[in-house]
């Protein structure tokens, strides 16, 4: 479904991304990880078009992506749920996840999509007329997930999902992501910094340093590297 090669970025002379490939098959989740600063974020930027590349390819259904703009992108089916969640606090819920219905596809399939967000995150349906800015980090979580698949997106791209959320409401947003995968069979792009976490619900992962990818597999072969389980998980030999 997505196949980027020799992909790289840079900011000004910062590189932020060299020579990058990856694949993700239609239905599979793939996690990116890595720590701070890697580029994992600059690379769902550069997918959704929000930064250029300095060379490299991506090409999404067959189709070269870069030569389509980046406000086209959304409606090919990419939906890129942002680190830091980014609702829009002074709309309610609902009006959240309307925003996120913009494309042909989601405007189409609303009454369905709606009813399948109410019955993955009840509480958003409970809150439907409460402003975002008034939900607490996980609901918004849960909230920029909804947004993003309000589009009928055939790739969820999540940045970070569990970014400052205690430990207990990051486990309940990594179920639904594996629910909407398992039950949905969406094609889920995930960027995480919790490496266990990511890696047990991923059907490959990606490792991510300082720009390059440094190792890729499936999920035995990562968690049984040992510069995975030392340097990620915290395991000895
Ligand atoms: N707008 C920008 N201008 C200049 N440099 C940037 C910009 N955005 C990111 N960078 C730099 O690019 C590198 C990669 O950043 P990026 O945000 O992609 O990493 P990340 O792996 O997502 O990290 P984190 O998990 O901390 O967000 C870092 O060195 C960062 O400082």
């Amino acid at each position: 479904m997505l196949d980027i090669e020799d992909f790289s970025v840079a900011y000004g002379g910062l590189r932020a991304l060299t020579g990058v490939s990856l694949s993700v098959g239609e239905g599979q989740l793939v996690a990116i990880v890595g720590p701070n600063g890697a580029g994992k974020s600059t690379l769902f930027k550069a997918i959704s078009g929000i930064v250029p590349p300095v060379s490299g390819s991506i090409r999404f259904e067959g189709r070269d992506l870069l030569s389509v703009p980046p406000p086209q992108r959304a409606h090919l089916g990419i939906a890129h749920v942002p680190e830091g969640r980014q609702v829009f606090k002074t709309l309610t819920v609902r009006e959240n996840i309307e925003m996120g219905a913009y494309t042909e596809a989601g405007r189409a399939r609303f009454a369905q999509t709606l009813e399948r967000i109410h019955e993955l995150f009840p509480i958003l349906h409970e809150r439907a007329g409460q402003l975002a800015g008034t939900l607490s980090g996980g609901e918004q979580q849960m909230l920029a997930i909804a947004r993003g698949l309000a589009s009928a997106p055939r790739l969820l791209m999540l940045d970070e999902p569990s970014m400052g959320l205690a430990p207990t409401v990051a486990d309940q947003i990594f179920e639904r992501v594996s629910q909407i995968h398992r039950e949905d069979g969406l094609t889920i792009l995930l960027v995480e910094q919790r490496v266990a976490e990511a890696l047990e619900l991923c059907d490959r992962g990606y490792v991510l340093e300082t720009g390059r990818i440094v190792l890729d597999g499936p999920y035995q072969t990562l968690i049984s590297d040992d510069r995975v389980r030392r340097a990620y998980l915290g395991l000895g030999e």
